[in-house]
């Protein structure tokens, strides 16, 4: 979380409250055709019902070819940052954002992967379990927009049953007609996918953080109703074993990482 922001005293920073439904950035390019959170999941969330959904971490990956942007598109949401240096990142890093969704906490674990081949070992090893999968392509550079299907395979592979996304970045280098015949294609290539379509500047941070709320908006919902649905009663000694295991999974994982980086990145 960026220094100087307002933090409130459940920990989470005043522009991480979400209170309401963000929408998809294009009616047509999207699977998730809910404009709001599911009554179940309001209701429970106002009567504080929300078994271990606001106790766990979820996780998002970000893929994608190399220097499309995954990380600056990460630093200016986390951030609100900017680097028009080009640092390729190494294997893997991950940043945690804190929300509060319908005043309940909810928790994203990050993870931007190096597109660069050399470290795909690396970057493969943490697409398990994903929430969220987010693949990056570059609006400029129709390539990496040609590559997003191998990407969305092996990082959907062993994700959770994951909420699908197409992000478009540098927006900013487009002209209004470049933009749109670059659009049409992608929103061709995101429906194929099964995947919610967006076009973002990490540059000059359009459309970042409605980006974010609508995956924790999306992630949110879903998470909490599979919970209402399949486990009508949990029992707090269930809620506490639940924690244990994600605490040390949690844990494994940053051991992980700095072993499988000091293997591969040799
Ligand atoms: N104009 C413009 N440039 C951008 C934008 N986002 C990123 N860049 C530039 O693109 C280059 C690559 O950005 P990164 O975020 O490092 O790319 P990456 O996808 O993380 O690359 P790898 O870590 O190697 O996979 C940098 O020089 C950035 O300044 C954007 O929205 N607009
Ligand atoms: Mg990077």
């Amino acid at each position: 979380m960026s220094s100087g922001r307002t933090v409130l005293s459940n920990n989470v920073a005043k522009d991480r409250i979400v209170s309401k439904f963000q929408q998809a950035y294009h009616a047509d390019a999207t699977p998730y055709q809910k404009m709001n959170f599911h009554p179940k999941v309001k209701a429970a969330s106002s009567e504080n019902r929300t078994g271990t959904v606001g106790l766990k971490i979820s996780k998002a990956v970000i893929v994608g070819d190399v220097s499309v942007g995954k990380t600056c598109f990460v630093n200016r949401f986390c951030h609100d940052l900017f680097d028009r240096d080009y640092k390729a990142t190494i294997g893997v890093d991950f940043e945690v954002e804190k929300f509060s969704i319908l005043s309940t906490n909810f928790t994203l674990q990050i993870w931007d992967t190096a597109g660069q081949e050399r470290f795909k070992c690396i970057a493969a090893s943490y697409y398990r379990g994903a929430n969220v999968v987010i693949v990056a392509f570059d609006l400029s550079d129709e390539e990496s927009l040609n590559n997003v299907e191998k990407w969305m395979v092996d990082a959907s592979e062993n994700a959770n049953d994951p909420v699908k996304f197409l992000v478009g970045n540098k927006r900013d280098l487009l002209s209004e007609a470049a933009y749109e015949d670059i659009e049409s294609r992608a929103v061709e290539k995101a429906n194929k996918l099964g995947a919610e379509f967006w076009a973002v500047s990490a540059k000059n941070g359009l459309n970042v953080r409605e980006f974010f709320f609508r995956a924790v908006c999306l992630t949110y919902d879903s998470l909490l109703l599979n919970e209402l649905e399949s486990t009508k009663t949990v029992s707090s000694k269930q809620i506490g074993s639940n924690l244990i295991s994600i605490q040390k999974e949690n844990t494994d994982l940053y051991e992980a990482k700095n072993k499988q980086k000091s293997k591969c990145c040799s």
